[in-house]
C-alpha cells in the first residue's frame, strides 16, 4: 500500500490532491484539495452555499469516490469501505431523514444486536436518557432531534464524525448546548464540520479551511475572547 505523504504520526485523517468532477457539471467541484488533521484536532471547513462542502463530506464518508487523489488514515489510503466504516456522517437537517417510528426504532435501524445497556449508554452520552424511548422522533425538540442523529452515528463507534451544518436552524441556546456536546464528543475522535458560519465553532478551537471555487485553503479563525476574572 502506498502511503500518503503526511507522516503517520503527524496526522490521522488526510486528503491528498483530491479532485471530484461529476460528468454533468462543466467545472470540477473540488480541485486537488489537500488537508491534514492531527490527532485531537477539530477541523472546520467553511465556504459559501454551493462551494462543495457536503460533497467533501460525502467523499470522506465513502459515499462517493474521488476522480483523483487519496483519502488517508494515519498515512494509509482508505478505500470506500474503509472510509465508510471509520466515519459517521450526520447530514444537514438529519431529522428529515429519520425512518424509525420511535426513538428506539431509530437507534435500532441497522443495529441488529443493540443491547438495552448500549442503547442507554448512547442516549446518556448525547443527553437524551430522560426521553421516552417509545416517543416518535418528530415529537422531539429540534435540539433533541440533532442529538438523536448524533446517537445513531455514535452507535457505529466512528473514529471520524462528519457534521454537515450541525447547528443550522437551531436557536442560540440550543445551538450552544449542542456545541457543548460536540466539545465532549471530540475526545478520542476527529470532528470534521462543514459550515458557512465558522465563527460559531470557535469554542471548539478548530483548525480552519476555506473552500471556494473548488480549492481549499487553510486560514486562522479568530479565537473567542476569554475574559479573566479580576
Ligand atoms: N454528482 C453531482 N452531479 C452534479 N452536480 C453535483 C453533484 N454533486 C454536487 N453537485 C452540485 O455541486 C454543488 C455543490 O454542492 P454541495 O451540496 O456540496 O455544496 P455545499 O457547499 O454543501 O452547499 P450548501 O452550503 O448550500 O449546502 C451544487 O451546485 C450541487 O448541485
Amino acid at each position: 500500500m502506498i502511503g500518503c505523504s503526511a507522516g503517520p504520526l503527524a496526522t490521522v485523517l488526510s486528503l491528498e490532491q483530491v479532485s471530484y468532477h461529476p460528468a454533468t457539471v462543466p467545472r470540477p467541484l473540488l480541485r486537488q484539495v489537500s488537508m491534514a488533521v492531527r490527532p485531537g484536532e477539530t477541523a472546520v471547513v467553511a465556504g459559501p452555499s454551493g462551494a462543495g462542502k457536503s460533497t467533501l463530506l460525502e467523499l470522506v464518508a465513502g459515499l462517493i469516490q474521488p476522480g483523483r487523489g487519496r483519502i488517508c488514515w494515519q498515512g494509509n489510503p482508505m478505500d470506500r469501505r474503509q472510509r465508510h466504516r471509520r466515519c459517521g456522517l450526520v447530514f444537514q437537517f438529519p431529522e428529515r431523514h429519520f425512518l424509525g417510528l420511535t426513538v428506539r426504532q431509530e437507534l435500532q435501524l441497522g443495529q441488529r444486536r443493540l443491547t438495552e445497556e448500549r442503547l442507554g449508554a448512547v442516549l446518556t452520552q448525547v443527553g437524551l436518557n430522560h426521553v421516552p424511548r417509545q416517543q416518535p422522533p418528530e415529537r422531539l425538540s429540534g435540539g433533541q432531534q440533532r442529538r438523536l442523529a448524533l446517537a445513531v452515528q455514535l452507535l457505529r463507534n466512528p473514529q471520524v464524525l462528519l457534521l454537515d451544518e450541525p447547528t443550522a436552524g437551531l436557536d442560540w441556546s440550543v445551538r450552544d448546548s449542542l456545541l457543548t456536546l460536540l466539545g465532549q464528543l471530540r475526545t478520542g475522535r476527529v470532528l470534521l464540520v462543514v459550515t458557512h458560519e465558522p465563527k460559531l465553532f470557535a469554542p471548539l478551537q478548530p483548525r480552519c479551511w476555506r473552500l471556494q471555487d473548488g480549492g481549499l485553503e487553510p486560514y486562522q479563525e479568530e479565537q473567542p475572547v476569554t475574559i479573566k476574572p479580576a
